[in-house]
């Protein structure tokens, strides 16, 4: 059985989980195919995949625009696999932050009219290296805006490995 997992990433934490989930997929028994929906070239043959996971990082309140462009093209091939959406955002790493995180989620599923089966909000990193100013003062000042975490302390990554596995087991199984 192959498993499609199609990803977006701007700063490359989301590409970095896209090939932890690939990986995690293989050792499961499963073929997979990996995308990168910011890929023009990119073909996305659905009809073999019994589960397709897409993951996708939070800018400035939405996801990247080619993501949204792909779920919103294969809205209705996306019917018949089992779907599992991972929502990589700052906000999904703290508490008092996980409203606004599952607000982002819920209004891109609205906007491309797309119902997974399974969701799941995943803390993203903080990657100074890759910002230029315009993105370390949005970080700094909207994003992290009530944390005890600035972008100039280097690079941080919140993203917890274990439940991230312990949900894309539990979803292959389904
Ligand atoms: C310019 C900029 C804007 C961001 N806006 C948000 C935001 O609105 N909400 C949020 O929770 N995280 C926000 N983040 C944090 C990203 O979601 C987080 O860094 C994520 O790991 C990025 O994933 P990527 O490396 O795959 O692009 C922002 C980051 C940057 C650089």
């Amino acid at each position: 059985m192959t498993v499609m997992i199609a990803y977006g990433s701007i700063e490359g934490q989301t590409g970095k989980i896209a090939r932890y989930v690939d990986k995690l997929v293989k050792a499961a028994g499963f073929e997979t195919q990996l995308i990168d929906t910011a890929d023009p070239m990119v073909a996305a043959p659905l009809d073999k995949a019994s589960h397709v996971i897409l993951a996708a990082p939070v800018h400035e309140r939405r996801h990247p625009k080619p993501f949204e462009v792909f779920v919103e093209a294969q809205r209705k091939d996306l019917a018949a696999p089992k779907t599992l959406v991972l929502s990589v955002s700052l906000k999904a790493a703290f508490e008092d932050g996980q409203e606004e995180a599952q607000d982002y989620l819920t209004e891109m599923l609205m906007r491309t009219d797309f119902e997974p089966d399974e969701t799941l909000l995943v803390a993203g990193a903080v990657r100074p290296e890759a910002y230029g100013y315009f993105e370390t003062e949005v970080v700094r000042h909207v994003v992290l805006r009530d944390q005890q975490v600035d972008p100039s302390d280097g690079v941080r990554e919140f993203t917890d490995w274990d439940a991230l596995k312990d949900k894309v087991t539990a979803f292959l199984k389904e």
